[in-house]
């Protein structure tokens, strides 16, 4: 384990070694601008063991020339995956085109096929695909007990979907809609009863002689008392738990967790951290537990830290991270390693990933980052390295799609009572007093909505996905007046993203963006002070408003207790699946961590269903109008119906279409 020595830099408060070295000139062709610009202020010391280890070239794991030397703990070959197509005499050429999926095609390294006899089967069901008899006449007669008890273990009865699952022929059969290069990473098996396993992809699939090891965890006296420590291959966590009889069994992702077996050792892991876009209340413990998970669990002693987001991959020097070194930092806000928007160049990135030889690439972030990430890992796949990538949903305003809640945000929704708690007491002491408290939420209003039904002082919110209009019957300013004239005072709360457009309208500028091309929002607060302080003056009403912005307070604190056990939960959960050579982005599901393919967090957004049972009992505890008219209802209602539905690769069976269909139709889980 690398000791800190007194030279050590501080860096964002906190006290990290930053390695010596910059990357070893690469034998391919990184530009000079690509190259981290060596920082007189970071080489403090000669670091002659993470130098040795920085300047070996990171291996080209092309499976057939670079093969890794061998490890003396005797490598356990992983099961073959590929299989070669049958002989052509059996099928014509085009027989054969056409029953491969475009992504298999492309990858000709990695055509997955099933055994024979599953060929055999795979003929027959595509032959029966048009006759879906669910479709034809609703769902089955219910079976007999037993029959229904032997059909339901997942290995058994579904044999498609094995430890190594591989695509399903069919699933991406004419996977023409999607981008070639997208569709190649979509993992979709079938199983009985409308089971869909939405997979995320593995080293394997394209290095199918990556060797396994045992996991250390087995030998770690911590866990030895654990009755069965390791998840099983087949575990995976539904998308929709909430069913009728009669459901089919839907989407299901991964189930997170330790693995029997790991595709790397542990002196041969080299891991980075990076984190990236806005702040959050818990990013320092995710580091935190990276570190020390990595050490204490995987004996990996190789990690380190990326300066500044995405940038710092090509521009920084790398700081060596350490148990010792991040051992206080989840008791601080911010991330000790430095965030920043933009600046994600993949190639760059990509070079200085392999000619560091990192093997292991943690990046904590929100949409945009996750986005960043999924490119990484495509370019490293293309690349064909030995490299596993997690992604860590951060977001304060909770809008990555899937997971049940990201980390800091009970934390946010706590701080943010203490903003609502002051408008309230500020309000309530004048007459006719007025707290108006501004919250985050670029795009979604999940922060207003929890904290407004958590403090119940609050009389109106305004959040993104429910436009409201300030003017006549049944707007805002006429709401206001009467709550007055009821209570002699009131408290708003209204998400930064609210009513963008009212402003847009009234203020004519011209929209601006940020660093990552995400568009920079109006004053939503201070717009909405002025606009109820004009109409209580023209109305020669007297009153007072007291405007409050907390939004930087309440991101930039530390996580509170349940955050910093998510956190480490989150983490220990990445370090599993990156050990069992998973690239992913790790997530709650219904409870369970999950894995969960990055084109799934990354192409819809989590936003406060105005349909659901939550909206209708925020509306109800504050007695606002609704502000909606009959045409915004059903707009709204339609956006539900295909919210959390991904982009699919066209040709999906219509039995994996439905699959998809009724897990990201609304009536499910997001009501509670
Ligand atoms: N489509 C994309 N492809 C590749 N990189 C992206 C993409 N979108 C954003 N990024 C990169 O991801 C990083 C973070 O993005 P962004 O600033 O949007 O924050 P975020 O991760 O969405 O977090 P949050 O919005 O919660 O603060 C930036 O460095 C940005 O360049
Ligand atoms: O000022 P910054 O750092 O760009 O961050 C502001 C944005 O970041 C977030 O906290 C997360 O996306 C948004 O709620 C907010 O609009
Ligand atoms: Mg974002």
């Amino acid at each position: 384990m690398p000791v800190i020595p007194s030279a050590a830099t501080r860096f964002h408060g906190v006290k990290l070694s930053p390695t010596s070295e910059k990357p070893p000139r690469a034998a391919h062709k990184t530009s000079a601008a690509a190259r981290p610009a060596p920082d007189p202020s970071l080489t403090l010391r000669p670091h002659h063991h993470h130098r040795r280890s920085l300047t070996h070239r990171a291996p080209l794991l092309n499976p057939r020339k670079n093969r890794r030397p061998r490890s003396t703990s005797r490598p356990q070959k992983a099961k073959p995956r590929l299989r070669l197509p049958k002989p052509a005499a059996k099928r014509s050429e085009s027989e054969f085109l056409r029953s491969r999926p475009l992504a298999l095609l492309m990858a000709s390294s990695h055509i997955i096929l099933p055994p024979d006899d599953d060929d055999e089967e795979q003929r027959r069901l595509e032959e029966e695909e048009d006759e879906d008899p669910w479709a034809r006449s609703g769902p089955p007669p219910a079976a007999p007990e037993h029959a229904v008890k032997a059909a339901l273990p997942f290995s058994a009865t579904c044999v498609r979907i094995s430890r190594d699952s591989y695509p399903n022929l069919r699933a991406l059969r004419n996977a023409s809609s999607v981008s070639l290069a997208d569709a190649a990473y979509v993992k979709i098996s079938e199983g009985d009863f409308g089971y869909v396993l939405d997979d995320v992809p593995h080293l394997v699939d394209h290095l199918p002689d990556a060797p396994t090891y045992p996991n250390p965890l087995q030998d770690h006296p911590a866990y030895s008392t654990v009755k069965q420590y390791f998840v099983n291959e087949d575990d995976t966590v539904p998308q929709k738990v909430v069913v009728q009889k009669n459901s089919r069994r839907g989407v299901h992702f991964r189930r997170a967790g330790p693995r029997q077996k790991v595709y790397f050792e542990s002196d041969e892991v080299k891991a980075c951290i990076v984190t990236c876009g806005g702040l959050c209340p818990g990013l320092n413990t995710v580091i935190r537990e990276l570190v020390c998970g990595l050490a204490h669990m995987y004996n990996v002693s190789k990690i380190y830290g990326i300066q500044n987001g995405y940038k710092g991959f090509y521009s920084s020097n790398y700081l060596t991270l350490t148990p010792k070194s991040v051992d206080d930092i989840h008791k601080r806000g911010g991330t000790v390693l430095g965030t920043s928007r933009g600046g994600h160049d993949t190639k760059k990135i990509v070079d200085n990933i392999q000619d560091r030889g990192i093997n292991q690439v943690y990046i904590i972030g929100g949409d945009g980052t996750q986005k960043g990430a999924y490119e990484i890992f495509k370019e490293i796949r293309k690349r064909g390295l030995k490299v596993s990538v997690a992604g860590i949903p951060k977001t304060i305003d909770n809008d990555i799609a899937i997971i049940d809640k990201s980390f800091g945000f009970d934390t946010a929704v706590e701080e943010a009572q203490r903003a609502i708690d002051s408008a309230h007491v500020e309000a309530f002491s004048a007459e006719n007093g007025i707290g108006l408290v501004k919250l985050m939420g670029r795009y979604s209003g999940f922060i207003a909505m929890y904290a407004t039904l958590a403090s119940r002082d609050v009389d109106c919110c305004l959040i993104p996905e429910s436009p409201f209009y300030m003017d006549g019957e049944g707007g805002l300013l006429q709401y206001v007046e009467r709550r007055l004239k009821e209570n002699k005072h009131m408290v708003i709360v209204v998400a930064e993203g609210a009513g963008q457009d009212l402003i847009a309208k009234s203020l004519s500028t011209s929209e601006q963006q940020d660093a990552s091309g995400n568009k920079l929002l109006l004053d939503i607060g201070l717009w909405l002070t002025h606009k109820i302080k004009d109409h209580f003056k023209s109305k020669k009403i007297e009153m007072t408003i007291k405007y409050i912005d907390p939004t930087y307070m309440i991101r930039a604190i530390p996580s509170n207790a349940s955050d910093n056990v998510y956190c480490t939960l989150l983490a220990h959960s990445a370090i599993h699946g990156a050990m069992a050579g998973y690239s992913f982005t790790v997530g709650n599901v219904n409870g369970r961590h999950a894995y969960i393919p990055f084109y799934r967090v990354t192409s819809t957004r989590n936003k406060v269903k105005i349909t659901d049972r939550m909206w209708a009992r925020l509306l109800s505890s504050t007695n606002q109008p609704s502000f909606l008219s009959q045409k915004d209802i059903d707009e709204a209602k339609e956006n539900d119906r295909t919210a959390n539905k991904p982009p699919l690769p066209t040709g999906l069976s219509h039995h994996v279409a439905n699959s998809f269909d009724q897990s990201a139709s609304s009536s499910s889980n997001s009501q509670i």
